[in-house]
């Protein structure tokens, strides 16, 4: 469903991305994650088009730097980290705004996109938001509606840039099994997170991006997240215990106090905040 070969990207002469390949086959669930800066982001950017990169991405089959804008939003959607529009569209226009690549010539949207754009408010829990303004919303609610409007836009493949952020503890699950709906359905997603037990308890695969903007795993969730992997990229600050489906990533020490120091826990890891 979506193969990217060999991507590389630098913004000017400083190099964020080096040879990422991997494939995602339809209906699966993967997890993008690594820490900070590493590049999650600018990946998906690629992915899109936004960026002039080097390298290949095909979605369905389809040569992405062959394909206009409406053609490749027929195909993915995108939900990005964070997204302030211009105007203060209601929350139905803005999922309304997700059937675009659909409409057919001058007509506007049909009674269907109108539906469309109901059912995904219904389906993600928006609908009472409807015609409340896109910019009174808090950023959970806003990011939620922007999970609507990528289900209304009707996609083979979704992106979802940290879609859970925002999110109250309970969205968070909510939003995560949404997503394993629409996967179970025959959609495939590819979502950056940086919640290792959502990786685990949600997701069927996990790529890691690693310093360098290189994918350092590629494997099934229980493979990739292991105890050294998680010290390796966060620093001694916690630990992978459980087997199975009671696979549990806990804190090390529940206070700085006990032991763990936030500067020699980055160091050790390798990923001193502003010194990339
Ligand atoms: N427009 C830009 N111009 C220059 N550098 C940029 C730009 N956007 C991002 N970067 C840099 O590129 C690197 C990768 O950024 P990116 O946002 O892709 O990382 P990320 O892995 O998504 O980070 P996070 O987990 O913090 O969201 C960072 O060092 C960032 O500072």
């Amino acid at each position: 469903m979506l193969d990217v070969r060999d991507v590389s990207f630098a913004y000017g002469s400083t190099p964020v991305l080096d040879g990422v390949s991997f494939g995602l086959v339809p209906g699966e669930l993967c997890a993008l994650f690594g820490p900070n800066g590493t590049g999650k982001s600018t990946l998906f950017k690629c992915i899109l088009g936004h960026l002039a990169r080097r390298g290949d991405v095909s979605i369905a089959g389809q040569d992405t730097a062959r394909l206009g804008t409406s053609r490749l939003a027929r195909l993915v959607a995108y939900v990005p980290q964070e997204h302030r529009p211009p105007f203060p569209y209601l929350v139905r226009e803005m999922v309304l705004m997700g059937r675009t690549p659909h409409l057919g010539g001058v007509f506007g949207p049909s009674r269907q996109d109108e539906e469309a754009a109901e059912v995904a408010m219904e389906r993600i829990g928006v609908a009472d938001l409807a015609d409340r303004s896109y910019t009174t919303l808090s950023g959970g609610q806003r990011q939620l509606v922007l999970l609507a409007r990528a289900l209304a836009q009707d996609t083979p493949l979704l992106l979802l840039d940290e879609p859970t952020a925002s999110l109250d503890f309970g969205n968070q699950l909510l939003l995560w099994q949404t997503v394993r709906s629409l996967t179970a359905e025959g959609r495939t997603a590819l979502i950056c997170t940086h919640d290792p037990n959502h990786v685990v308890w949600f997701c069927d695969r996990a790529l890691v991006l690693g310093r360098e903007g290189r994918l350092i795993e590629d494997g099934p969730v229980r493979a990739v997240v292991r105890d050294d992997l998680v010290r390796t990229l966060y620093g001694p600050v916690s630990e992978v215990v459980g087997y199975g489906e009671d696979t549990v990533v806990r804190p090390l020490a529940r206070a700085s106090s006990s032991g763990v120091d936030p500067s020699s826990a980055r160091a050790s890891a390798g990923h001193a905040l502003g010194a990339e």
